[in-house]
């Protein structure tokens, strides 16, 4: 179901665009009406994604005007707009049915039933030819998966779905064979006049039969208009102002090839489009069917009947949060529950659980004992917090390029992924626990359930931790570092490596997730054990045993590890850092959008 739009037009004003010092867009004028396939054309460099940016309001302008129907963008007219950016980024584990419907499903409003949005995949599905892929993965880097034509097409129709008047695309065809371009062209041709819509793409080099495809062109050169008016009088002008294109040429690559040259030229150019006065806003209205004052009042009549939400989101939080939770479980499913990753964790597991296998609880063997528990929470700390940094790359362009396109609140991702991800973090350290738990005779099933649970939660605060780095650090690499230094520092701080260090710095342990987890356990796995007589050889080596000590308790040789609070301050401890950096992470998501 899609609908045919009532009458458009979008005007492009004395755009300025700069970038700090930077001049990018001097004073650009353009607009384009349902119809129309307009085609922004220009050499590298000349300020064609800036423009449909600008248009986007993904750039802020410094002066100009943008308007649609007479009205200046606000929220709701900017979901009227569709951007296909250059990059097609996707949630790669996902079939591209499945990423049609999440975004079906997202950002359709809940006014169109489940009926009409299936009808409308459907459509758009045929209309770009995308069956064959269908159920195909998107896919990435490591696993194959569309083409890049399938994956260009596949982006366009995450757009169409939300059937937007002004669909901008950011180089439709590049990196597709002539024959791929030439059809892609012609469905997006088809798709405006059939449906009233509005295309603008920017196009680097169409072949000449797609550039008898646009309606309206415009040139750009050094961020200022060369041309702009009907692609078909284009070569007329230029034969006008002196620079005819050779019989039989590709007029897009004649055209090109003139912006391209010498300053000599490029001053010609701008000057006779100055004196031709070409690119003025007025010539976008002259040229139009209907008037400026007719398509202003069609303007409000089409807000009032459009299937486009009037509300701040196209659908509500609950939406929202359910179809995240879906689509990130699917994502993270692969990456998280790794065979290889699973694989690690149990041979890991069985390997620490034959290196302290049924070692007994005596001071003699405690230094075992305690090396049982800190090589697992070692091995959790950083797993987690590598984990969770590395898989977010991967999500961080979804994210931006559907939050920009207004698909969902923060809060709802955040939430959905969240719920998500717990199970599936658990489940590995659950296996982990089960093997080395029993193999290392670390206690009895009453204990185990609480040691699973101090150990779980710890790997949610490992976890939290590694969403914070990996949102706040621009790449992974850096991600990565920081996730070393912050875990060497917590071993270091933990307890396991018993130093003497000096009073200024003994409160840094309090900074350690591993010291908390690594404290709670050891007390628990340690209860009941017997006072231990200084006068004999097993205490020899103990540094506790000192002048006229007699007894020690285990109480007295955790202290000398740092261990010196109750096990439930402990447990608190890691609750109380779950809640508060879950409630950090969504902040600096928020600080970081
Ligand atoms: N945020 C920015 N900061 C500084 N310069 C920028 C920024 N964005 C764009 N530019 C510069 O503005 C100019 C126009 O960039 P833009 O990406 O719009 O060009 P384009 O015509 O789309 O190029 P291409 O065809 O290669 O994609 C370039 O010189 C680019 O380096």
């Amino acid at each position: 179901m899609k609908t045919k739009s009532s009458t458009s037009q979008l005007v492009v004003r004395n755009l300025v665009v700069s970038v700090k010092t930077k001049h990018i867009l001097y004073g650009v004028n353009t607009g384009a009406q349902s119809g129309d396939l307009l085609a922004i054309m220009g050499p590298t460099g000349s300020g064609k994604t800036t423009l449909l940016n600008a248009i986007a309001g993904r750039v802020q302008s410094t002066s100009g005007e943008i308007t649609m129907n007479g009205q200046y963008f606000n929220k709701h007219l900017r979901r009227r707009l569709g951007y296909v950016l250059q990059e097609d980024v996707f949630m790669p584990s996902l079939t591209l049915y499945e990423t049609l419907y999440f975004t079906a499903m997202i950002r359709i409003t809940e006014s169109v039933s489940l009926k009409d949005k299936q009808t409308r995949i459907d459509d758009i599905v045929k209309a770009l030819d995308l069956k064959k892929c269908l159920h195909t993965v998107i896919g990435d880097f490591f696993v194959r998966g569309l083409s890049g034509g399938e994956k260009k097409r596949a982006n366009i129709a995450c757009e169409f779905l939300t059937d937007p008047d002004i669909m901008l695309i950011d180089e439709p065809t590049s990196g597709l064979d002539s024959t791929t371009a030439h059809n892609l062209m012609n469905q997006l041709k088809n798709y405006a006049t059939q449906y009233n819509k509005t295309i603008i793409a920017t196009i680097h080099q169409p072949s000449s039969q797609v550039y008898h495809m646009f309606s309206k062109l415009l040139l750009l050169m050094d961020g200022k208009v060369a041309y702009f008016g009907k692609a078909s009088e284009a070569l007329n002008y230029f034969e006008r102002i002196g620079m005819p294109c050779a019989i039989h040429f590709n007029p897009a690559d004649f055209l090109l090839a003139l912006l391209s040259t010498d300053d000599e030229t490029s001053k010609k150019i701008h000057e006779e489009a100055d004196r031709h006065n070409i690119y003025t806003a007025t010539h976008v209205l002259e040229s139009s069917a209907v008037s400026f004052d007719d398509v202003c009042v069609v303007g409000i009549d089409k807000e009032e009947t459009s299937v486009h939400s009037h509300h701040a989101w196209p659908t509500s939080f609950w939406t929202q949060y359910r179809m995240l939770t879906w689509r990130q479980f699917r994502q993270s499913k692969g990456r998280i529950l790794h065979k290889y990753e699973v694989i690690e964790s149990l041979l890991l597991a069985v390997l620490g659980g034959i290196l302290y296998f049924q070692t007994d609880y005596s001071y003699k063997t405690l230094r075992d004992k305690m090396g049982t528990i800190f090589f697992s929470v070692t091995y959790w700390g950083f797993n987690c917090m590598i984990g969770t940094v590395t898989g977010f790359p991967a999500e961080r362009g979804v994210i931006k390029k559907e939050r920009e396109a207004g698909a969902y609140r923060l809060s709802a991702y955040y939430a959905a992924k969240i719920t998500s991800d717990l199970p599936l973090i658990l489940i590995t350290p659950v296996l982990f626990y089960c093997i080395i738990y029993w193999m290392s005779a670390i206690g009895d099933g009453v204990l185990f359930a609480t040691f699973l649970g101090v150990n779980l939660l710890f790997c949610t605060v490992a976890q939290s931790i590694g969403h914070i780095i990996g949102t706040a650090m621009p790449d992974m690499k850096l991600s990565l570092k920081l996730v070393n230094t912050y875990m060497l520092f917590s071993l270091l701080f933990s307890g396991f490596f018993n130093t003497h260090l000096p009073d200024w710095v003994k409160w840094a342990k309090y900074l350690s997730i591993v010291h908390y987890a690594f404290g709670c356990l050891n007390i628990l796995s340690t209860e009941g054990m017997p006072v231990l007589w200084c006068n004999t050889t097993s205490a020899e080596l103990n540094p506790t045993c000192t002048g006229n000590t007699t007894i020690i308790t285990i109480a007295d040789v955790l202290k000398d590890s740092g261990i010196d609070c109750p096990y439930f301050c402990y447990t608190a401890s890691l609750g109380i850092l779950f809640i508060v950096l879950r409630v950090l992470g969504y902040y600096v998501m928020k600080w970081k959008r």
